[in-house]
């Protein structure tokens, strides 16, 4: 599998941020369960499965057996999966990440932390490169506080855009025909931002969280990848599968231009 082949697929992307209470007396067998089923039912109506790592890491050893498991089920499934860990170092713990989920799980995506530069996103692409895979470039964040940093004004322009730029003309060598491996996460909570991005960056596949619990726009474009999490995986605030494929159905028609 190719992650870019997530680009060919509804737009929706699943985001998985377990929440053990939610799962009754045995929560992790629960949440197993429910989380292979609910791939099954949405699966046609994915482009990805998002896993955010840090509530499986919050679950200690077991947790992260049960990501390396869903990741494998979703994959056998034919779904594209995307690592949620944001992750950023030197170069050489850069390529300990990269290694960790791009190669062991080729041909998928994980989020990553631009502060350390470019040199440091390096390892990052040659193992998407190599792998079949993708990175999405923290760009402009979904929070309330992103501005804090990101908006700042740089030569009359957000920083967030000098970023996107900088990694448009960085991902024209990982580009396959109309996508490059190089994609960005732009907050579906700020569409203005969605909108300037594609503009500089028209190569760049765009990860858009924030939709559902967050407000974000469900917007529709080529190259966008609407991510939920809480409002698909735990629709009306716990696992519901009906509940999930009805919310499914009303995200995607309701794509905005
Ligand atoms: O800018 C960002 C980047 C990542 N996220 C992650 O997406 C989900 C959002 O969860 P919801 O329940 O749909 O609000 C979560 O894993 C975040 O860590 C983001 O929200 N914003």
């Amino acid at each position: 599998m190719d992650f870019l082949s997530a680009l060919e697929r509804p737009p929706l992307v699943l985001g998985v941020d377990p929440r053990p209470e939610l799962h009754g007396p045995k929560p992790l067998v629960h949440l197993r369960r429910y989380a292979l089923e609910l791939f099954e039912a949405l699966a046609e109506s994915l482009a990805a499965v998002k896993f955010q790592l840090a509530f499986f890491e919050a679950l200690g050893p077991e947790g992260m057996a049960l990501l390396f498991e869903l990741a494998s089920a979703a994959r056998v499934m034919g779904l594209p999966v995307l690592f949620d860990g944001k992750r950023g170092d030197i170069g050489s713990t850069a390529e300990a990440y990269a290694e960790a989920y791009l190669d062991r799980f080729p041909g998928s995506a994980l989020t990553v932390n631009p502060y350390l530069g470019l040199d440091a996103l390096a390892p990052f692409f040659r193992a998407a490169m190599r792998s079949g895979g993708a990175v999405f470039v923290l760009v402009k964040t979904s929070n309330p506080g992103s501005g804090f940093l990101q908006d700042l004004a740089v030569e009359g322009r957000p920083l967030y855009l000098h970023l996107a730029e900088a990694l448009a003309r960085e991902g024209e060598a990982l580009r396959e025909g109309p996508w490059s491996r190089v994609g960005m996460v732009v907050g579906a909570t700020y569409p203005e931002a969605v909108r300037a991005v594609r503009d500089v960056a028209p190569h760049a596949p765009l990860l858009l969280p924030g939709v559902g619990a967050q407000g974000g726009s469900p917007l529709k474009g080529k190259g966008l990848l609407l991510a939920a999490s809480r409002a698909l995986f735990y629709p009306g605030g716990r696992p519901d599968l009906e509940g999930a494929q009805e919310a499914a159905k009303g995200l995607l028609s309701a794509l905005v231009e």
